[in-house]
């Protein structure tokens, strides 16, 4: 938490200034019921009405006062903490787009998205919270006292025998909360995996009939956080009364003990009265500690898991001093590339070797499961390999920017990723000033023109978050109409070209050869009409490298080729 605070610098004169004003505020309020015992001692006792009009009149211009004071704290709190929940927002999302997918894979997306807003939020409110409270709190207690001793000092002996109970109450609930709290946000972020997969996944729920079981999956997570919620909010709801309870014995102790010493003449009844506003002032200031009780261990709770996020080093890091590449532009060499996913038993990718030069086309085929997509996110450094290394333009892609390594490439990943906008931003996303002319010619190249012009508003035709509202084919092809605006030096089309049917991709491939006869291509496919034509096919069995050539000398020489012919060749003869 302590950590997170230090977000609160850059507010520094907003803080002094909160400070200064609830300052003032405390000091009205050990004033004013000083004035009011002598008030009641001297005017009412003798009788001097001008007396009690001047000193009544003081009092309301203090109050004004005081009102103005708290008011414009309230506003500046409220200031502070919404911009540091957004600074902290900002941090959290900076950090969390340097993750590799193995850093998502180990916090997992919903949690992100808790973490990033509720998690957050929480904290938040603490800060407004902690910066209206917590510094009044304490110095209208420390105020009361003080005013408590000073007005009865031996009345004052209840205050120090309440005050010892009334933390012990407080540490008993506080230390009930905070595990409660840390499991509360645990089950908000699995009824958030459950209602995102709900949503995303709708289709597939609706077609298999399990609309159901989702229902029930649904309704155990609510029904767990509604749980665990109510018995943090029970535990929670106990210390008010509890601290009333004591509020009204304290009371009735001070009345008592002061009525006999008003009977015996030690003390005036104004100060008795004044007393007991001191000792309800220093109760309510300790039972507005404990509403940040409420707040604390809630935030606490966030403030580790935001700091599990910001603490998290992403396994790819920048090189200190980046090489800038000045070798052949597009060239791909693999050198003896071994990789494995975190916790994998066998590498998905061993002792890969091979180059990609400009010019040419590179295919890599294989089964499912074979490494196909894992070798290819290689290249744009999503992942860093464990043995071996791979070079782009000749330098080794980690001692190059990620910035410079990503510029030069044209990524069409395996599942199409659109994004909410119209299908003109969508094209633009690698390239943002690109013209209308350019924006048509990749969509020309990339067979989307005529589906993009059917639609109502042509280029300027909303798409609906995720590209819901195009088929997978025209996801694909707007997707490698992204990567074609960018005129990047190498293209990498992961398995895209899979949701085209077999005349859209034969136009499409005819139209990117020509289009990027100087580009270094890699195209991963399962069929073999998408391969066979390339300069090289590299055939990947297992995560190994079975056969490299063309499409005629594998055939002659790669038995894992040959079984992949037949069997496609099998699969449209009985077609
Ligand atoms: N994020 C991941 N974490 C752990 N293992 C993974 C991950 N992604 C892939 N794998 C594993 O790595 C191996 C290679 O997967 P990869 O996706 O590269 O195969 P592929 O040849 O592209 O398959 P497909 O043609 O079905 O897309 C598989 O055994 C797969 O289970």
């Amino acid at each position: 938490m302590k950590e997170l605070l230090k977000g609160l610098r850059p507010h520094r004169v907003s803080v002094a200034c909160i400070v200064f004003l609830i300052f003032l505020q405390c000091l009205s309020t050990v004033y004013l019921p000083h004035q009011m015992s002598d008030i009641v001692d001297i005017g009412i006792v003798h009788g001097d009405v001008p007396y009690i009009l001047r000193v009544g009149g003081l009092m309301l211009g203090v109050s004004v006062a005081a009102a103005v004071c708290s008011i414009t704290a309230g506003f500046l709190s409220s200031r502070v903490a919404a911009s540091f929940g957004r600074t902290l927002r900002s941090k959290v999302f900076r950090h969390v787009e340097n993750f590799t997918l193995h850093e998502f894979d180990q916090i997992g997306t919903s949690s992100l998205i808790t973490r990033t807003t509720n998690d957050i939020a929480q904290v938040q409110q603490l800060v407004n919270m902690m910066l209206r409270l917590m510094i009044r709190a304490p110095l209208t207690a420390i105020g009361g006292i003080m005013m408590a001793f000073y007005t009865d000092a031996t009345l004052a002996i209840v205050v120090v025998v309440v005050m010892p109970i009334l933390g012990l109450v407080i540490y008993l609930v506080y230390s009930r909360g905070i595990t409660m709290f840390r499991a509360m946000q645990k089950k908000m972020d699995k009824l958030n995996r459950v209602v995102r997969e709900n949503l995303t996944g709708i289709r597939v729920i609706r077609s298999f009939n399990r609309i159901e079981y989702e229902q029930e999956r649904f309704h155990q997570a609510n029904f767990d956080l509604t749980n665990t919620a109510t018995k943090v909010n029970q535990t929670m709801a106990s210390l008010t009364p509890a601290m009333m309870i004591i509020l009204n014995f304290s009371t009735i102790a001070i009345v008592w003990f002061g009525g006999i010493r008003i009977d015996h003449g030690d003390m005036q009844i104004g100060s008795l009265m004044a007393f007991i506003q001191y000792v309800t002032q220093i109760l309510f200031s300790i039972m507005m500690v404990s509403m940040m009780f409420f707040v604390i261990p809630r935030a606490t709770a966030s403030a580790a898991r935001i700091n599990e996020v910001l603490h998290m080093v992403p396994e790819i890091q920048e090189p200190h001093q980046p090489v800038q590449p000045t070798g052949e532009k597009g060239t791909i060499a693999f050198e003896d590339v071994t990789f494995s996913y975190p916790g994998a038993e066998h590498p998905a990718i061993e002792h890969i070797s091979f180059q990609a030069k400009p010019g040419q086309v590179t295919a890599i085929i294989g089964g499912t499961g074979s490494g196909k997509s894992t070798l290819v996110s290689l290249i744009p450094r999503f992942y860093d390999v464990d043995a071996g290394r791979i070079l782009v333009d000749g330098v080794d892609i980690r001692d190059m920017s990620q910035q410079v390594l990503r510029q030069k490439i044209g990524f069409v990943p395996q599942r199409a990723v659109l994004f909410s906008g119209t299908v003109a931003d969508n094209l633009r996303y690698g390239k943002e000033d690109a013209t209308d002319e350019e924006i048509r010619h990749a969509a020309d190249i990339a067979q989307a023109t005529s589906f993009i012009l059917e639609m109502e508003d042509g280029f300027e035709a909303h798409l609906d978050q995720g590209g819901m509202n195009v088929s997978g084919g025209q996801k694909q092809r707007l997707s490698i109409a992204r990567a074609l605006v960018r005129r990047p030096e190498i293209y990498v089309f992961d398995d895209s070209f899979s949701a085209l049917d077999f005349k859209t991709e034969a136009k499409l491939q005819a139209a990117l050869r020509q289009e990027l006869q100087e580009a270094t291509v890699i195209v991963v496919a399962q069929r073999v009409s998408t391969v066979m034509d390339a300069d090289q096919i590299i055939v990947l069995d297992a995560g190994q490298v079975v056969g490299i050539g063309r499409h005629r000398e594998l055939l002659d020489t790669c038995q894992v080729y040959q079984e992949i012919v037949s069997s496609q060749l099998a699969e449209e003869e009985t077609a």
